[in-house]
């Protein structure tokens, strides 16, 4: 397969490897490859980054296979990888289960906290440092959303973190391609992303934000506004930190009982 890249994705890609150190000499990085539009695109890029950059590092596509049908077919994935000569590996497992499960509560982040396990056990056992996933632009902006209305925090998933309980590095080469540069990189990649199996697809809280910041007439420049938001080093000016009763309690009799 002749891979190729329009100046414009090269352009982000790189930008995003170099700004957060997304690559290093001797990296063994697998790639999350749940078979949607984002890993896949992920993979092409790194097929061909890993030719044209002057450094030597390995990558490998990983599925976890949440268990769903029983005869899962993956084949389509399988020569996907073959034709960009990266080697492909599946995990099977019992995920959906759980998911599936009425009694299950957050089933979305369950489900995430399970795949993130299995994908750490399979790095381990195999000498992989980095797991490489496919979050884009809008993922990340949507995210800093999401903690700001639904749990009160202003936070978003790093471009590069590290998780020290299992020594290893994620990096998120795609963080500064939008959404919709991916959606158009079908037509580069030949790649019909497959449908996901999971019965919650489509009616996360994620699919409510993404929808809020279209709905607004300038939603381009809210988009970018928001990113800027979640940057450090901007101008923040926030409340101070909640002082606890006894606190407060203290200041008032200082200010209100006379002695
Ligand atoms: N079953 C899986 N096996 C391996 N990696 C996965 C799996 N599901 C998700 N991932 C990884 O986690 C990333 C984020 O997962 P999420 O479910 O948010 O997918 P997404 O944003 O729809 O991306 P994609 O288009 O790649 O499915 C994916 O891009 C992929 O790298």
């Amino acid at each position: 397969m002749k891979l190729s890249l329009p100046k414009s994705y090269n352009r982000k890609i790189s930008r995003a490897i170099a700004e957060f150190d997304l690559i290093e000499e001797g990296d063994n990085i697998l790639v999350g490859f749940s078979g949607g539009k984002d890993s896949a695109f992920l993979l092409y890029t790194l097929a061909i980054f890993q030719k044209s950059m002057a450094i030597d590092f390995k990558v490998s596509a990983l599925t976890i296979d949440l268990g769903f049908e029983d005869d899962a077919d993956f084949s389509e994935m399988e020569e996907y990888c073959s034709k960009l000569d990266l080697p492909y590996h599946i995990e099977r497992t019992k995920i959906a289960d759980v998911i599936t499960d009425e009694n299950t509560k957050n089933p979305c982040s369950k489900c995430a906290y399970f795949r993130k396990g299995s994908i750490s056990e399979f790095m381990s056992e195999h000498g992989y440092n980095k797991i490489a996933y496919g979050h884009h632009y809008d993922d990340a902006v949507e995210t800093f959303l999401m903690s700001i209305i639904y749990s009160g925090q202003i936070k978003t998933f790093e471009p590069k973190s590290y998780l020290s309980n299992s020594d290893i590095h994620v990096i998120r080469p795609l963080i500064y391609l939008r959404e919709e540069e991916i959606i158009k990189a079908k037509e580069i990649t030949e790649y019909n992303p497959v449908a996901s199996p999971c019965p919650h697809d489509g009616e996360t809280k994620r699919e409510e934000i993404k929808q809020l910041i279209k709905s607004f007439d300038d939603s381009q420049q809210i988009f970018y506004n928001l990113a800027s938001a979640m940057r450090e080093g901007n101008k923040i000016e926030l409340w101070p930190e909640e002082l606890n009763n006894k606190a407060i309690l203290e200041r008032s009799r200082k200010l209100w009982n006379r002695v």
